[in-house]
């Protein structure tokens, strides 16, 4: 059973994404080079290190494998290719002649401690199809399997938060009185806006995204809803959204709205196929979302609105571009024209760019009155904290992009992975420093301490 160990060790080396006891490893037949996805439902859980022992608690039960480009009648051609690569995967060696010659896929013998079989995606899609149709009515498990799950997944709940979260941050910081109909109209609006800017992205892209682990499982590709259906359902809470902003909240807000879901829905996806100035269009759409927080009640002639937005701009890129170098190659096979794979160098240099501009633009918060000066310390600190992963970042790129370490192979692959690790870092810094950088915006707002210290509030403001 030697081959267990090694095989888990294998499993661990491969990677690329883990979820909820899955693990999906991404391989690539020099055959054919079209990638393959094989997902281990066998793997139930991986840890990390106890007591300075690697944890794996793996399950033995029948693995099967699903190729990811099974599609058409490519498919009976590439069965055996399939399963050999599979098998050259599991048993970590490039000596698979016996069972690939033979087709032996479900029984590669004693050589496995488990059963391997390759599943034809067609014939499982037909067999859950005719199990639904003989399960009796339209209950409410259907209703939220086949409805609310696929339409909720359409407006990437995730992202559409964060977004509404930005807003409501924003109007939160403006100067001018807010009002609890006003928040409670903005917060709709915008998760509406947003949910359908994401929906117009999600069925003009299946045939890209069925290429990428991270975003295979939409609902689009899965084929649970067509690209017409989320086209109609972008198109209904969109104008929902823009209405409810446009008479809850005032035309400003709404026309920022109705602009942002063009520029992300159509500009920024068309763009992300052409050109990398597709991360400067994204970052754009992320600034829309604090600007109509701030409209809502303020003026945008406040410079400090300009900050805002300008924060939320910068912060998109060591997000971005550290979160896309670690998947350059997907975003390359996929036909995604990104910095990551495009210019490795100005990516980096991008992110350590971006993360330096927060400086000044956390400054301009305090300058412009909307944050006390402490603010300065505690964002001072993340800023700092993150600009010191992106420096990392792109120092190691530096050195991996320079004519010497690219004389060398061994000595570039190592600074590549070295360069992955720093990357995580950057993404992970930045997935904690907005929210804190915005959190503390809102406990340094000036004038929310002033009850503590009356003789404060009552000084003339120096700045507009
Ligand atoms: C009010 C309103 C309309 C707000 C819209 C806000 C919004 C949708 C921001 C998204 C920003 C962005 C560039 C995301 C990446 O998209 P991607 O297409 O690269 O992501 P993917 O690869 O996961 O599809």
């Amino acid at each position: 059973m030697s081959y267990f160990p090694r095989t888990s060790a294998h499993l661990m080396r491969n990677v690329l994404a883990q979820n909820k006891g899955t693990v999906y490893l991404r391989i690539t037949t020099q055959a054919t080079d079209i990638p393959i996805q094989i997902r281990f439902s066998g793997v139930r859980h991986i840890s990390g290190n106890r007591g300075g022992k690697q944890q794996q608690h793996i399950n033995t039960a029948p693995i099967e494998f699903t190729p990811n480009f099974g599609y058409g009648d490519r498919v009976p051609k590439l069965d055996k290719k399939v399963g050999a690569t599979a098998l050259k995967t599991l048993r970590c060696t490039d000596d698979v002649s016996n069972a690939s010659e033979a087709g032996t896929l479900s029984d590669p013998g004693a050589q496995l401690p488990f059963k391997v079989k390759l599943v034809d995606p067609k014939e499982r899609k037909s067999k859950r199809s005719s199990s639904h149709a003989t399960s009796q009515g339209f209950d409410l498990q259907t209703l939220k399997k086949k409805i609310i799950i696929p339409y909720l997944q359409l407006t990437k709940p995730r992202l559409t938060i964060l977004v509404m979260l930005s807003a409501i941050c924003s109007y939160a910081l403006s100067p001018y009185p807010a009002s609890v109909s006003e928040l409670l109209c903005l917060t709709v609006g915008t998760t509406l806006c947003a949910g359908s800017a994401n929906a117009i992205n999600m069925g003009r892209e299946p045939e890209f995204d069925r290429q990428m682990v991270r975003t295979q499982a939409r609902p689009v590709v899965r084929g649970d809803v067509t690209p017409t259906q989320a086209f109609e359902f972008a198109a209904l809470i969109g104008t929902l959204g823009v209405s409810t902003l446009y008479f809850g909240v005032n035309p400003t807000v709404a026309i920022l709205g109705a602009s942002n879901i063009a520029l992300y829905g159509w500009a920024y996806t068309s763009m992300k196929r052409k050109h990398i100035i597709n991360t400067w269009l994204g970052a754009l759409v992320g600034t829309i979302p604090p600007l109509m927080g701030w409209a809502a009640a303020s003026p945008l002639s406040h410079p400090g609105s300009w900050c805002l937005a300008g924060l939320l701009f910068a912060w998109q890129f060591p997000h971005f571009n550290t979160l896309s170098h670690n998947i350059r190659n997907e975003y390359k096979n996929a036909g995604y024209v990104m910095t990551a794979w495009k210019n490795p160098l100005l990516n980096a240099r991008v992110s350590l760019r971006y993360s330096i501009l927060m400086f000044p633009l956390c400054f301009g918060l305090s300058y412009f009155n909307i944050t006390d000066w402490y603010y300065q310390i505690d964002s001072g600190l993340i800023n700092a904290w993150l600009t010191f992963w992106a420096f990392k970042f792109y120092w190691q790129q530096r050195i991996n992009y320079s004519a010497k370490t690219l004389k060398d192979n061994v000595k570039f692959n190592k600074g590549l992975s070295v360069a992955n690790i720093y990357a995580r870092k950057t993404f992970m810094a930045s997935v904690l420093h907005l929210p804190a950088i915005l959190i503390l915006a809102i406990i340094h707002k000036k004038g929310r301490w002033d009850w503590i210290y009356p003789g404060e509030a009552k000084r003339p403001q120096e700045r507009l």
